[in-house]
Order: structure tokens, then C-alpha cells, then sequence
């Protein structure tokens, strides 16, 4: 199934007609750079073109009221002074002949997006529209914003496409206050908003779109604000975010669909944001998501302001929902403490909703409520002078790298007589082995056929990955243990720099190396508390590998963000016979795993195991990983642990962190 891409130039036909400082930036070039950025990397060709249409009256009144749409009703046909003085009743926004027109095209191009997607006819899918939607509310216009498209869309969902859980993830860099209101006391939709909030000091200046505002009656705990305090927020802060506080939760809302506000003033260079995370982490916010509900994914455009970054993240974000190798994420530093800050605070409101969240750490001990400011909106808002704008330093990033398709999607190295699932390619060993390892068989390796059978095997494997020949491999070898073992002490480190090898089931691994060369880290149902170093981590689950609660908490909140800071070359997946994982749980896995190492994973299971090739070799070539059924409330030991775990070892990994250091 392919990625729908919703265009048309209609709507880049309203602009500004008067001089307001507030409105200048909301150009209709953001359109179309976005859109001929798509057409100049061939990623358009590659997508389903779906035609807008625009929003009927009912469906707009879902979100609206009869009076406001009466009102915008009326906007075609009023002179340049009767626009204006329509406008001054609403703050940060402007009316154009064209804008109503526009607005219903935005409005019908997101439910065109949810046709397709709830339908089957796509995957997923991007709407490029104009006036973006999340400002706007039941009864007014604010911030660019007319109609709210993203609400819009979750409403026609449920009552079109009978969904029962909408996720709307809110990653444009200002509050969608219009969504939430929309839905703040709904626990059928849960909303998910960072913002750059500056204790209130940024627009729009809201005491609601504090982490404190959780949704209201029923809506309790399904309202979910990440305030930015400072600006120059980075990857690491926005990957936090994500592993810390939204896909916990998300995966335990467990969502029919996703929807996303994406704005893309959350990037480098933006002069809304001012914040410093690079276009490419759209590939990886995108692919985060893109396990949940199926995969059917739906992604809004909101705001950017930057055509350079809005045309590179929105280019990233697409090629993602294509399915294309994600591009690494190169140095990533330590969350700041301003961010750990506001996920130790929102994290600590939501954990009694939220049973994955039980173990959250308690608000930090300075209040900081005390220092949200309301400053006169004159004094907040005072518009920058010119000069303020150009001594504002401009930005640079490099271009994000280029992410190509291997020839071969995946590959599989099995025993003659073993089955190959359908797409994968079957690979025999190659002959030119090089004179060093031919030797080094011989000798160290398992001296018997299988032993050499398997070890030619996994050498061809993470050789045509090195090469970018294939993206992942799945192996079917007689001993996993003994092959896990050969990998990391004669493969891995000797052709890819940095492997992260994860074992889930209970044999003995001690293969860390010290240097770092390795990462090992296994999730098992064996207590093994002490701790080999940094670079062989045990995770216990005390009810086992079967217990999906524990075992996603491991993944989400141990192993994403360790796989993030240690950015691998490649990924090793092996899967102890007997370890009890759950199919679904175990394609997860796979599916959260390749957005390390551009992709490369090399999947080894016992070859009486092949009851698991099927699923494996579907998440493999890129279909979704089906959805983990509503997550059961987890036992209080196993979160215990794994929290516990993450104390110990935050010290040495950085993106573990989820709270202020206890010192502040
Ligand atoms: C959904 O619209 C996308 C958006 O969230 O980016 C709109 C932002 C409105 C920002 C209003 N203040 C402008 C002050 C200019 N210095
Ligand atoms: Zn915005």
C-alpha cells in the first residue's frame, strides 16, 4: 500500500492584503516550496496524488459553529475594509476574498487523507495545505488559522470510519489550544502538544497549554502539553519527548489512528521556533509513530516559516511514510535540563492515568508554576524591530543526508532445506571470502560444517549491508547463541563500527566489550541485577519475554533511547528459542529497531523457529507491525525494576534521563 500526498495550488491563492507584523510570516511560498521540494527529489512521483475537495457545511460543523461559519461565509465577497475590520475581532490572523475557499480545501484535504487511509487505499498519508488549523476554535479564527482541519479530521473519523481512539500528535512548535478545547474532556482522542511556552511568555500566551492541563471530566489524562521553557531545543530534548511521555502512553491508548498537526516551525532556523533540531528528525518522529494504529498514519501540514527547513522536513517526513531507510541522527547530546524539566513535570500529572507512567518521578521541588509571567500582551508580544530581526543570528545546519534504497529490501541466509518467506531474497554465501577470514574459519569459528555454513552465512549478510547491497537480513541458524557469539567476536566489530546487539530470551551473553564496540543488551525474564558495565545491560522482566506491558516499557523507555545515543552501524536482533515473546510484541521490536543504523538489522533465530518467519520477514520488508492489543496494567514489580534500571544507569547514558538531576 502507498503514501498519499494531498496538493493543489489553489490553495497558495490568498495572501496578506495589509501591513500586519504578526501575519507577515504566513506566506503562500510555504506551499510551494514544500511541494516542489517533493517534485525536485522524485518523492511526489512516488506517492498516490489524492485530489482536495472541500469541506460540506456538516462537516465543518463538527468543530464550528453555525455563527462563525455564517460569518466566514460572508468574507468573499467583502471589500479590503470590511476584511480588515472582520479580522480585528480575532487575534493573529487575517481574512482574504480567497481564504474561505482555501479554508474548505485545507479542511477537505485532510478528510480526503482519512478516506484514503481508514479505507485501505493508502497507508498513510501528507496533506500540503493552506490556512493551517490548529489555532482555530468552535467559534473563532486565531493564528493563520480558520477552520481546525486536524479536528475536523478526528470527528469524520469516528463518525464516518467508525475509529474508537484518534491520536492527534501536535509536533508544530505552538500550542494547538483549538484541539485542545476541541477534545480536552473526549478520552476518545487523545492530544499530544509540545510548545515553546517561555513560562507563558511565548503566544499565545495561554495558562492552559501548561503541562498541568490534562483534560477535563472524562477527558482526564488525555490531553497531554510539553512546554518548552527555553528555546534551542535539540533532537535529544524532541526524542525524550517522544520515548519519556507520548508513546507510552500511545501505546497503551492504543490508537485506530494517528493523525499529525505537522508543523514544521519546530526545526532549525524557523523564526517562530528559534529552536535547533534538524530536519531529519521528522524522519524519525514520523517513524515512531508509524507502528502504532496499524501504520495508518495521517500528517497535516501546520506551520514553517523557514522554506529552507519547512521544504528539507517535509521532504524527510514523506520519505519516511514511503518507507525509505531513516537517515542517522549524528551526535546527539543530553536532553537540557529545561526539558528534563518539563517531562519530569508532565509525566509526574499524568502517571495516575496512565499505569505505564506509575513510576514517574514526583514534580521537581522548585515550583515551576511560580514562574509563569502574564505579561500584558503588548509588552509579550511587542513586534521585533527590524533590526532586532537581523541581529537575530541566522541558522545553519548541513544538508540531511541522502537516504537511499538498497536493491535488495531484505535478504535471508537459511539451511538448504528451510522455506523462504515470499520478498525476501535468499543468500548464498559468497565465495570471495578475503584470505584473512578464509583462515580465521578454520580455526577459531565452530569447526564443523554447520559452524562454517553459518559463519559464511552472517559474514555475506552484514557484508552486503555494509555495502548498502541489502537493508536487513533475517538468518535461520542451528545454534543462536553460538551465531550471536560469532557475530560479535569476529564479524561485527571487525566490519561495522559500533553494534547493538539485542538478545531477548535468557541465554548467557557476556561478550560487552569495554570499548564500546558492542552494545549488548538483553531482555529476559531472568533476574540478573548486577550489571556487566556499560556496555552489557540486563533487563529483567519478572512475569517473562510474555508480559507485553513490561516488555514495551523496556523498549520505549530503556532501549529506544540507548539505541539513540549510541547511534549503531548495525542492529543484531537475536531470539532465544523459548524466550516467550509475543509475535506482535516481537514484530514491534523489529519495527522500532530499524530506525537505527539506517535500517541494517540482522535478525537470527533458531532455525526450528520458523513459525516466526512469516511475521518477521513481513515487518522486515516494511509492512506495519500490527497493533498490541490495549495494553493489560502492569504489575507494580516489573515497571519497579525497569525504573530502577533506568536510575542506575542514566549516569552513563544520557537520553535516559526523565527528571532534573536529584542535586537541583
Ligand atoms: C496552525 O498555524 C500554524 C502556527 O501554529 O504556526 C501559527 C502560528 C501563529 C503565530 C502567531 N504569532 C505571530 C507573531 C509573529 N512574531
Ligand atoms: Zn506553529
Amino acid at each position: 500500500m502507498g503514501t498519499a500526498l494531498i496538493y493543489d495550488e489553489e490553495m497558495t491563492k490568498y495572501k496578506l492584503l495589509w501591513v500586519d507584523p504578526a501575519c507577515k510570516i504566513e506566506v503562500p511560498e510555504r506551499l510551494s516550496v514544500s511541494y516542489e521540494a517533493l517534485v525536485r527529489t522524485g518523492l511526489s512521483d512516488r506517492c498516490v496524488a489524492v485530489p482536495p475537495r472541500e469541506a460540506s457545511d456538516a462537516e465543518i460543523l463538527l468543530v464550528h459553529s453555525e455563527e462563525y461559519l455564517e460569518g466566514v461565509k460572508k468574507t468573499p465577497h467583502m471589500t479590503l475594509e470590511d476584511l480588515k475590520e472582520f479580522t480585528l475581532q480575532y487575534g493573529d490572523v487575517y481574512f482574504h476574498p480567497n481564504i474561505y475557499h482555501c479554508a474548505k480545501l485545507a479542511a477537505g484535504s485532510a478528510l480526503q487523507l482519512v478516506d484514503s487511509v481508514m479505507t485501505g487505499t493508502v497507508r498513510n498519508g501528507m496533506a500540503l495545505v493552506r490556512p493551517p488549523g490548529h489555532h482555530s476554535m468552535r467559534s473563532a479564527a486565531s493564528g493563520f488559522c480558520v477552520f481546525n482541519n486536524v479536528a475536523i479530521a478526528a470527528r469524520y473519523a469516528k463518525q464516518k470510519h467508525g475509529a474508537k481512539r484518534v491520536l492527534i500528535v501536535d509536533w508544530d512548535i505552538h500550542h494547538g489550544q483549538g484541539v485542545q478545547y476541541c477534545f480536552e474532556d473526549d478520552p476518545s482522542v487523545l492530544y499530544f502538544s509540545w510548545h515553546r511556552y517561555e513560562h507563558q511568555k511565548f503566544w499565545p500566551n495561554l495558562r492552559e497549554s501548561d503541562y498541568d492541563s490534562v483534560g477535563k471530566g472524562s477527558g482526564a489524562g488525555f490531553n497531554i502539553n510539553v512546554p518548552w521553557n527555553k528555546v534551542g531545543m535539540e533532537n535529544s530534548d524532541y526524542l525524550s519527548a517522544f520515548c519519556h511521555v507520548l508513546l507510552p502512553v500511545a501505546y497503551e491508548f492504543c490508537p485506530d489512528l494517528v493523525l499529525v498537526c505537522a508543523g514544521f516551525d519546530s526545526a532549525i532556523g524557523d523564526p517562530e521556533g528559534e529552536m535547533c533540531a534538524t530536519p531529519d528528525i521528522f524522519a524519525h518522529l514520523t517513524h515512531l509513530l508509524m507502528n502504532l494504529a496499524g501504520g495508518k498514519l495521517c500528517a497535516v501540514l501546520e506551520g514553517g516559516y523557514n522554506l529552507t527547513s519547512l521544504a528539507q522536513s517535509v521532504c524527510q517526513t514523506v520519505q519516511t511514510l514511503l518507507g525509505d531507510p531513516l537517515p542517522r541522527l549524528a551526535n546527539l547530546g543530553s536532553p537540557c535540563e529545561s526539558a528534563l524539566e518539563s517531562l519530569q513535570c508532565v509525566r509526574s500529572v499524568l502517571r495516575r492515568y496512565w499505569p505505564i507512567l506509575k513510576h514517574a518521578a514526583d514534580p521537581p521541588t522548585t515550583d515551576v508554576g511560580s514562574r509563569r509571567i502574564k505579561l500584558a500582551k503588548a509588552e509579550g508580544e511587542k513586534a521585533e524591530t527590524a533590526e532586532e530581526e537581523r541581529s537575530r543570528e541566522e541558522k545553519v545546519w548541513p544538508e540531511p543526508a541522502e537516504r537511499l534504497r538498497p536493491p535488495v529490501c531484505s535478504a535471508s541466509a537459511l539451511p538448504d532445506d528451510a522455506a523462504c518467506p515470499d520478498g525476501l531474497k535468499r543468500l548464498t554465501s559468497s565465495k570471495d571470502l578475503g584470505p584473512l577470514l578464509g583462515r580465521r574459519i578454520k580455526t577459531e569459528v565452530a569447526g564443523d560444517a554447520d559452524g562454517v555454513a553459518t559463519f559464511l552465512r552472517l559474514y555475506t549478510l552484514i557484508e552486503k549491508m555494509r555495502t548498502n547491497e541489502i537493508g536487513n537480513g533475517v538468518a535461520l541458524v542451528p545454534d543462536v547463541a553460538a551465531a550471536v557469539k560469532c557475530v560479535v567476536q569476529d564479524l561485527g566489530s571487525d566490519l561495522v563500527n559500533r553494534v547493538l546487539v539485542v538478545c531477548v530470551g535468557k541465554e548467557e551473553l557476556n561478550y560487552a566489550t569495554a570499548d564500546g564496540k558492542m552494545l549488548v543488551v538483553q531482555i529476559s525474564g531472568e533476574d540478573k541485577e548486577e550489571q556487566k558495565g556499560k556496555y552489557y545491560i540486563p533487563m529483567c522482566l519478572k512475569k517473562g519475554c510474555g508480559d507485553t506491558v513490561g516488555f514495551i516499557q523496556a523498549v520505549l523507555g530503556l532501549l529506544l533511547p540507548l539505541g539513540y545515543e549510541y547511534d549503531p552501524g548495525l542492529v543484531l536482533l537475536s531470539r532465544m528459542p523459548g524466550s516467550g515473546v509475543g509475535d506482535c510484541m516481537w514484530q514491534q521490536l523489529i519495527g522500532l529497531l530499524k530506525g537505527f543504523a539506517k535500517g541494517h538489522t540482522l535478525v537470527l533465530m533458531q532455525t526450528n523457529d520458523e513459525a516466526c518467519m512469516g511475521p518477521t520477514a513481513s515487518v522486515l520488508l516494511g509492512h506495519p507491525a500490527p497493533p498490541l492489543q490495549e495494553l493489560l496494567t502492569p504489575l507494580p514489580d516489573d515497571g519497579d525494576a525497569l525504573e530502577r534500571m533506568r536510575e542506575r544507569l542514566q549516569a552513563d547514558w544520557k537520553m535516559l534521563q526523565t527528571a532534573v538531576s536529584s542535586g537541583n
